[in-house]
């Protein structure tokens, strides 16, 4: 029973193949696409691959970047799209949102995906949840599982551009994270990096303190990696938790009905 997680987000479509909707599962093929390459998909990366038996995604890109995306899914696999909506509840998490349903579907998938992540590894904790991609979130989510509110900033990308747009003086190539940047290059980029992670800590010092306990601390999204090294404390990268949460989320489906 193939199965096929989609991620699409403001600026990249992932996708994961697996043999079957089990968390855990290893992806039998996988890939990403920047939203201006979605048409390739099905005469590209998908000619060769095992037609999936069903599919779930997350999107947060507008209706026309879905639309393109399950025009690819039909005409390749003949397979029905389905997209998961943020939710009062799901998959041990409970969302805490004015509107619930307003919640960006990556941010409550991702959730999903590291609460699974966090029980596998022992006894229940808080948790923050940190995803660097076009954008920055931040979640905060108890020990029970709600989901407590989280931050939105801009990612590195729109940092960037914000400035250079902004201002006179500030085109210059990327630089490098310094504790005292001494060029503009080194400042932008250390600016960028430090916002994040000096909001990410503030988070996790309002996890501690409201939550009583030391939160679990997990990060995603295709500029993780660079983050990483300027965090504090223990976050573990983890690429895949979007991917995670659609298989959890998809496999509480079946065994539902
Ligand atoms: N191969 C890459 N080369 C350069 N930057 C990348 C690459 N992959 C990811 N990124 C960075 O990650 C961000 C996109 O990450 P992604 O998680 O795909 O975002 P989104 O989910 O918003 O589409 C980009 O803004 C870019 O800074
Ligand atoms: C915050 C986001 C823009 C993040 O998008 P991304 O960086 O993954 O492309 C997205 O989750 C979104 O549009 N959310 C809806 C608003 C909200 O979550 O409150
Ligand atoms: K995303």
């Amino acid at each position: 029973m193939a199965f096929l997680a989609i991620d699409i987000g403001n600026t990249r479509l992932k996708w994961s193949l697996y043999d079957a909707a089990r968390p855990g599962a290893v992806p039998i093929a996988h890939g990403a696409e920047f939203l201006d390459h979605i048409e390739r998909l099905a005469e590209g990366p998908w000619a060769d691959l095992p037609p999936p038996d069903s599919m779930l995604g997350c999107v947060v890109a507008g209706d026309a970047v879905r639309r393109r995306a399950e025009e690819q899914l039909v005409e390749r696999f003949e397979c029905s799209p389905r997209w998961v909506v943020s939710s009062q509840a799901e998959a041990g998490i409970v969302n805490g949102y004015d509107h619930p349903t307003r919640l960006g579907a990556d941010r409550w998938v991702a959730m999903i995906g590291a609460r699974h992540r966090m029980m596998t590894q022992g006894a229940p904790r808080p948790m923050v949840v940190v995803m660097i991609g076009t954008a920055v979130t931040v979640e905060a989510v108890d020990v029970h599982g709600k989901f407590l509110g989280g931050l939105i900033l801009p990612g590195h990308g729109i940092m960037l551009r914000a400035l250079e747009s902004g201002t006179a003086g500030l085109h210059v190539p990327t630089g490098e994270v310094r504790e005292f940047p001494t060029n503009t290059s080194d400042a932008l980029t250390s600016g960028g990096t430090y916002a994040i992670a000096g909001a990410v800590e503030r988070m996790v010092q309002h996890v501690r303190a409201h939550c009583g306990a030391e939160p679990a601390c997990y990060m995603t999204g295709g500029a993780g990696w660079k983050m990483a090294p300027s965090m504090n404390g223990d976050f573990e990268l983890v690429d895949s938790l979007i991917m995670d949460g659609l298989l959890v989320i998809a496999q509480e489906r079946m065994l539902a009905g």
